[in-house]
């Protein structure tokens, strides 16, 4: 579903990533962790298609769903980031104006799909009747909650999710993780989360370890870790 192919990314001539490769597969769940400034948010970036990678002409460092991020240009970037990927990203955040089925509906609106699932999701995340409230009614969980509605509404290939529980209590972030993991295995999306929180990460399938080594897969886990 995305693969990386000897990825690399320095800023101002000091690497940050080095020819990292992976392959991560579609209906996987996916946590990426590791010290802090080794380049999680940067990953996330770059395969979102935020920032560009280093790449030598030829080169093809990200593929999404088949298809190589470097061979497209805005446009087709734009449409592919659209129509395959949902993000659960704090810049991402749910826009204050609209109200909460609005802000759902965007992605079906932008991809010209119908609205009806919209509503749909607005239930699959517990707040269904409140679809003509506005975000600033709502806790910080429940907007997190919206936040995920938004990025599966359109049943993408990709979901990336950077610190979704950050800023949660521990019982808000267990149901918004529970949420997120049953949402991407009825979709069947890969999903791709960069955490902090070890009992974040013990609910995905799969643990990886980014260091100055690269991606690795954990099997042991710091207990003391947040
Ligand atoms: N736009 C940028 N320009 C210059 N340096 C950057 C830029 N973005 C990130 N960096 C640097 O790249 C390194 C990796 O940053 P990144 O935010 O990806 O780390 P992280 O692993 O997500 O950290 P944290 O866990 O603290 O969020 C840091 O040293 C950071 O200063």
């Amino acid at each position: 579903m995305l693969e990386l192919r000897h990825l690399s990314k320095s800023y101002n001539g000091r690497p940050v990533l080095d020819r990292l490769s992976w392959q991560f597969k579609a209906g996987e769940f996916v946590s990426i962790m590791g010290d802090s400034g080794v380049g999680k948010s940067t990953l996330l970036n770059l395969v979102a298609g935020l920032d560009t990678p280093d790449a030598g002409p030829g080169e093809a460092p990200i593929i999404v769903d088949g298809i190589a991020m470097s061979g497209l240009d805005d446009d087709g970037a734009t449409r592919l980031r659209r129509a395959r990927m949902g993000f659960i990203f704090q810049a991402f955040h749910v826009l204050p104006h609209l109200t909460l089925l609005q802000n759902i509906g965007l992605p079906l609106l932008l991809n010209g799909l119908p609205s009806a699932r919209a509503t749909e999701m607005l239930d699959a995340v517990g707040l269904g009747g409140r679809e003509n409230d506005f975000p600033h009614q709502l806790s910080g969980g429940q907007l997190q909650r919206v936040a995920i509605a938004r990025a599966l509404v359109h049943r993408p290939a990709l979901v990336l999710a950077d610190e979704p529980t950050g800023n949660l209590d521990p019982d808000t972030a267990e149901a918004i993780l529970t949420l997120l993991q049953r949402e991407i295995k009825a979709t069947g999306a890969c999903a791709i989360m960069v955490t902090h929180s070890l009992a974040a990460a013990k609910k995905t399938d799969k643990i990886l370890n980014l260091s100055k080594n690269g991606l690795q897969e954990t099997t042991i886990v710091n207990p003391f870790a947040q």
